[in-house]
């Protein structure tokens, strides 16, 4: 019997089914490939590419994408401090339930605080991998594809990351994008360079024994 928060008197209920089992069903390890970054980085783009090339493997992924979360389980939410780190705390939360269920989970946020990303990495041992949008903000505004940046220049926007919210670089991730000579390398390759990780941490691999 424990107390978690507010609850009280509460049980863990086991299941016949475990971990392990939904491994050897699906023949891969449930993990969080978690995308942070600026807005405009490209986070939402590799989130696509890099579930749509698992498919094509026949990996079973599923996207968290910031925007669309907020849209329903998050819709009570803006983008004060507090509420993004309830963001980050919630889509952890589910994240680590479907990385439970056996799927590569891909949560794609700008996730800007370093200790909200570290909370989830801490509730997700060894299956949680940090890919950072390393991408210039100069990059990101000249993007601009929903015009965010120009309405926050404005004045429009307050409190928009990179602008005049801060954004915290990771300091320990798994895997970190950038330019290569001022290139943006394309979707397909950077989500190439996450299949190549999860293939070479077994992750695409079913539990042998
Ligand atoms: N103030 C402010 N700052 C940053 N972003 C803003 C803001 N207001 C709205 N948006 C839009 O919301 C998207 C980011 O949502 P996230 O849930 O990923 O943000 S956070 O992780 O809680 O910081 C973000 O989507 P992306 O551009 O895909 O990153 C924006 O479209
Ligand atoms: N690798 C890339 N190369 C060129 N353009 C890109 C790349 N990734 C994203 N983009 C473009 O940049 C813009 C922002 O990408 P998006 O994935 O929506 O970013 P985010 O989810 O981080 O806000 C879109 O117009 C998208 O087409």
């Amino acid at each position: 019997m424990s107390t978690m928060g507010n609850s009280t008197n509460i049980f863990w209920q086991e299941s016949p089914v475990g971990k392990l089992e939904r491994r050897k069903l699906l023949n891969q390890k449930g993990c969080v490939v978690w995308i942070t970054g600026l807005s405009g980085s490209g986070k939402s783009t590799l989130a696509c590419s890099l579930s749509w090339e698992l498919h094509t493997r026949g990996k079973l992924s599923y996207i968290l994408d910031g925007d669309n979360v907020r849209h329903g389980l998050n819709k009570d939410l803006g983008f004060k401090a507090e509420d993004r780190t309830e963001n980050i705390r919630r889509v952890g939360e589910v994240a680590k339930l479907f990385a439970d269920a056996g799927l590569i989970c891909i949560a794609s946020l700008i996730s800007p605080y370093g200790k909200d990303r570290d909370a989830c990495r801490a509730m997700l041992p060894d299956a949680f991998i940090e890919v950072f949008m390393n991408m210039p903000l100069a990059l990101c505004e000249e993007r601009d594809p929903k015009g965010l940046y120009k309405l926050a220049r404005a004045g429009k926007i307050k409190g928009f990351t990179g602008i005049d919210d801060p954004y915290e670089p990771p300091l320990n991730c798994e895997i970190e994008l950038n330019q290569k000579d001022g290139v943006c390398p394309t979707p397909s390759a950077m989500a190439g360079e996450v299949i190549t990780y999860l293939e070479d941490k077994g992750y695409l691999q079913g539990f042998s024994s």
